[in-house]
């Protein structure tokens, strides 16, 4: 399988790493980016071929994935346009947050062979999840292809209705920021209550990496996990009512509310000119 990128930053990286010599070899997989460096950094840990701008490489892709920013899309669909032969209905992988499928298939002509993803930045080491959707135009072989390249960093979830990717958006795409978030919050009271950066690091990495685990092989609800911590009057009642008096739960509803919205906000705002 040939596979193209246009964009090669963030997170089309993640996503070759777990392709690379997995799914197919580097050599396989083709990367326009202007960013000379992107494309050396690239080039040297996966063996990928490059070039500066979208060209007859991306024509003879199987697969065309869309890595560029949101603000970007319309202007690269634009350059793709003339590339690809709907002939050969190469399957165009959109990873773009908000970018609607109905947009991009009409920036490209009313191509219909496009899947649209949400991945997350843990592809980088295997441990990515995906939220999927595919426009009806895409057919049974190419479902499984766009399955198969995204399981290769992770599992897949396929969403029925396009409007849920989102909220998908505001789970896991953006969750690994949460999460790293909660992390600099712990490192930090750790460090103001006297312990060392490197000792702050480390008990809190395992612990979120142990609490993450156990959550994930216990059949019982997280909220029970929580209340087994939990002893009445202990340091943990201390620390959660401190939580919910400040307003932390809330919080974080809201702001993946936010982020929700952001997405949705993105699509009309990009996709509502023609
Ligand atoms: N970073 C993340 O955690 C996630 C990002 N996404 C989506 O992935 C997309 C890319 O995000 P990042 O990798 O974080 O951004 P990034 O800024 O790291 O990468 C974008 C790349 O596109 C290149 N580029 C710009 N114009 C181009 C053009 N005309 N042709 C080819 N390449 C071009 C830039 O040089 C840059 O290397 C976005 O649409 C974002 O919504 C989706 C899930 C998670
Ligand atoms: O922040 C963003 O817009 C992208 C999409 C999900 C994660 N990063």
């Amino acid at each position: 399988m040939k596979i193209a990128f246009i964009g090669g930053g963030n997170m089309a990286a993640a996503l070759i790493a777990g392709l690379a010599g997995k799914l197919t070899e580097g050599a396989n997989i083709h990367v326009a980016d202007p960013s000379a460096e992107a494309l050396a950094r690239l080039h040297k840990l996966y063996g990928v071929t490059t070039a500066p701008a979208a060209d007859a490489a991306v024509s003879a892709a199987d697969v065309i994935v869309l890595a560029v920013k949101p603000q970007s899309m319309r202007e690269v669909a634009a350059q793709l346009l003339p590339l690809i032969d709907p002939s050969r209905q190469p399957l165009v992988i959109s990873i773009a947050a908000g970018i609607r499928s109905a947009d991009l298939s009409r920036w490209l002509g009313g191509y219909g062979a496009i899947v649209r993803c949400m991945p997350n930045t843990p592809a980088l080491i295997g441990m990515g999840i995906t939220g999927m959707v595919a426009m009806a135009g895409v057919s049974e072989a190419q479902v499984k292809a766009a399955d198969d390249i995204l399981r290769a960093v992770g599992p897949t979830v396929w969403l029925d209705d396009e409007n849920k990717i989102d909220a998908v958006t505001a789970v896991s795409g953006s969750g690994p920021a949460y999460v790293f978030y909660f992390l600099e919050a712990m490192q930090q009271a750790a460090e103001e209550m006297g312990l060392s950066a490197e000792q702050g690091k480390q008990l809190a990495l395992a612990t979120f990496t142990g609490a993450a685990q156990l959550a994930q092989q216990s059949s019982e609800p997280v909220s029970l996990l929580r209340e087994r911590v939990t002893s009445k009057g202990g340091t943990t009642y201390a620390a959660l009512t401190s939580m919910e008096s400040g307003g932390v739960k809330a919080a974080i509803i809201t702001a993946m509310k936010a982020a929700a919205a952001r997405g949705k906000e993105l699509g009309e705002e990009l996709g509502s000119a023609s």
